[in-house]
């Protein structure tokens, strides 16, 4: 049987569904998490009832760890290639959807899971001082594309971006809130309420109105990366292939390791 990575509930009478992910430990993205994610935004955007989504996690203390760093490491230019339409293919369907997109961030969340959280069109995170967000990167040795660098100038402006990408910052919640990362920070019990009442003002806006808006604001990163999408996936494979960039990965996930024991 295959496995499933989210949860969809689909509430019909508010037209709001909720995505939970749910891939423990860490949920970080895999190739079939990514793929599955991908699948359900299209089928969401199809269905004329659904007007908005809230993601979140149901991992405790854990939005996404980011993408799976096991599919970029010791793997065949191949399947990074495969790995990598499907980072893009997440970004496009989530920073590109016509529904209103709410992330209740109620764990850390680094990098791609960073990304997830930017690329919907609110953010309310916990606040509990362990939890993290920020494109961390440069701290793997990695750097972020130039569409995850225009969606985080998107969300907290030029300056702040170079200066968190540059030293792969990651926030705590006040930190967040301060930055924009995050657009509210709410108690770990009444996160997903508040969401859901902040869905509800965003809902009384004319789609049509609101959903142009957000795509003239969105669209010239989105049409960046679909005329060089190729080229953005050899470029991938190329660096990270890379036998520093291997060794660099290696290290970091010691790391992580080293860190538990
Ligand atoms: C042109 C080239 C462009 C290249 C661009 C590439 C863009 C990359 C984007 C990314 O998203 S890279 C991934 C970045 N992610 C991270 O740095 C997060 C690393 N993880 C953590 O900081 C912590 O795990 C956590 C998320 C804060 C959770 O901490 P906690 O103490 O609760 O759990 P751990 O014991 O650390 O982890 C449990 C288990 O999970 C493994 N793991 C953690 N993160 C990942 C991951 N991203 N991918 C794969 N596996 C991960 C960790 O190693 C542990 O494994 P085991 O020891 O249990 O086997």
């Amino acid at each position: 049987q295959r496995r499933m990575f989210t949860n969809v509930e689909m509430d019909n009478s508010t037209g709001v569904a909720v995505i939970k992910m749910n891939s423990p430990p860490v949920n970080s993205l895999s190739l079939e998490f990514l793929t599955e994610f991908a699948i359900n935004m299209e089928k969401l955007e199809m269905d004329r009832g659904c007007r908005g989504v809230i993601l979140t996690s149901s991992v405790p203390r854990i939005f996404s760890a980011g993408l799976d760093i096991t599919e970029m490491y010791g793997k065949t230019p191949e399947h990074c290639g495969a790995f990598w339409r499907a980072v893009q293919e997440m970004w496009l369907k989530l920073y590109g959807s016509s529904m209103i997109t709410i992330a209740a961030i109620n764990g850390s969340s680094p990098a791609g899971g960073c990304l997830m959280a930017i690329s919907c069109d609110y953010r309310i995170m916990t606040d509990y001082p362990k939890y993290s967000i920020g494109l961390n990167e440069t701290k793997l040795g990695i750097v972020a594309p130039f569409w995850f660098k225009d969606t985080m100038i998107n969300c907290i402006g030029n300056r702040a971006t170079e200066h968190s990408l540059q030293l792969g910052l990651q926030y705590n919640p006040p930190e967040a809130l301060k930055v924009g990362l995050v657009d509210q920070l709410e108690t770990e019990d009444k996160l997903m309420t508040t969401a859901s009442s902040v869905m509800s003002q965003w809902l009384a806006i004319p789609d049509h109105a609101r959903q142009i808006t957000k795509s003239m604001m969105r669209k010239p990163i989105i049409d960046q990366l679909l005329r060089q999408r190729e080229a953005d996936v050899q470029n991938f494979v190329k660096f990270i292939t890379k036998d520093s960039i291997q060794k660099s990965l290696q290290m970091y996930m010691e790391m992580l390791k080293q860190k538990k024991g």
